[in-house]
């Protein structure tokens, strides 16, 4: 099922939540929503559930305009980030309440049938008897996610559902939802504030601030393009310095870093971690280092410039480097934005 949104507005009180959204989700695709708090991500979402109305603007399920679609004859199924799951029932009871209660009716045969796929599908074949304070966080979520999806949805919302976890479990499960994804095909709208979650699981982002979409594309597109300072820092992993142009370069430390189509004046340059290197001379900026981690992907150097600005960088696991050492941070990419 395509949804389409075509400038939704969402005002509470005086409030503008979200502002002249538009946006296209094709059929079978999974979508992040990803933003800041508050930037009106859950409530795009519940407006796209039909458990909120939008102020002005439509949404389209297919070429219908949702608006006159009941919440029930949406064909949406949800996830949230806290458990919603009946406690007094089983695993089982759980996954199948959704067929009992539906208009589509199915007999008791059809219902265990379905609910035994849905254990396989989500992993949880033989827990089907345990209570919910019985499975882990994650496996309730798997169980969520299996109650979504009893009753066949066309679309499927999912608001933080692996927020309350913890990193690891929420890498498992990002894995997993990825695999039910592919093997389902249900058109996905994903919230998170998490850019590495959005970044992995989705085939496209849509990135938004204050209300607003400030950026869209596939993960790659977005990590290689960032179209604003805004989006450059909420990506995260970054360093940030405020710097001046003058003829078209900016300074920082003895470098020169280039400024094209930059006027004089104040600018912002960005430099992520991967993008430096260290060395005992050369063109860069003077810093001491102050702290030497070492990460399973490599080591990262925290570093303190002459001025006093924190830096971190990443180089190769062999690098001769340790604390106090003085040395040049050399710069093999920057980028450039207008300063906010
Ligand atoms: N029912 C409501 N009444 C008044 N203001 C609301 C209501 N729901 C949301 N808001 C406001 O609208 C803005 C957007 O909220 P929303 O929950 O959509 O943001 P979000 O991006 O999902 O944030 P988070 O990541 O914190 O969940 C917030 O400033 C919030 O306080």
């Amino acid at each position: 099922m395509k949804i389409r949104l075509d400038n939704v507005v969402k005002t509470f009180e005086t409030f503008r939540a979200v502002r002249d959204v538009s946006l296209e989700i094709e059929s079978g695709e999974l979508v992040a929503l990803l933003g800041p708090s508050g930037s009106g991500k859950t409530t795009i979402l519940r407006m796209v559930a039909g458990l909120e109305y939008a102020d002005a603007g439509h949404i389209y399920f297919g070429t219908e305009d949702a608006t006159d679609i009941p919440v029930r004859d949406r064909g949406v199924g949800f996830v949230f980030q806290h458990y919603a799951l009946f406690p007094h029932m089983t695993v089982t009871e759980n996954i199948a309440f959704g067929m009992k209660v539906s208009k589509v009716r199915r007999d008791k045969a059809a219902i265990d049938a379905r609910v035994t796929e849905l254990l396989r599908l989500v992993q949880l074949d033989g827990l089907g008897e345990r209570f919910p304070g019985q499975i882990s966080g994650g496996q309730r979520q798997r169980v969520a996610l299996a109650r979504a999806l009893a009753v066949d949805p066309k679309v499927l919302l999912l608001d933080e559902p692996f927020g309350a976890l913890d990193a690891n479990v929420r890498r498992d499960l990002r894995r997993w939802l990825r695999e039910i994804h592919q093997e389902l095909g249900i058109t996905t709208l994903f919230v998170t504030h998490d850019q590495e979650e959005a970044l992995d699981l989705a085939d496209r982002v849509v990135i938004l601030d204050k209300g607003q979409i400030v950026q869209q594309g596939t993960p790659e597109d977005v990590c290689r393009n960032p179209a604003s300072a805004f989006v450059m820092n909420f990506l995260g992993d970054t360093n940030r310095f405020t710097a001046a142009v003058s003829g078209g370069v900016a300074r920082l430390g003895n470098a020169t870093i280039p400024a094209p189509g930059f006027s004089d004046g104040p600018v912002e340059i960005f430099l992520r971690p991967s993008d430096l290197g260290w060395n005992v001379s050369g063109e860069g900026i003077p810093a001491t280092v102050a702290r030497v981690i070492d990460r399973p992907a490599g080591r990262r150097i925290l570093a303190v410039t002459a001025s006093g600005e924190a830096v971190e960088l990443d180089v190769a696991p062999e690098t001769q480097v340790s604390a106090q050492d003085k040395g040049i941070i050399i710069i093999e990419r920057a980028r450039v934005y207008a300063a906010a």
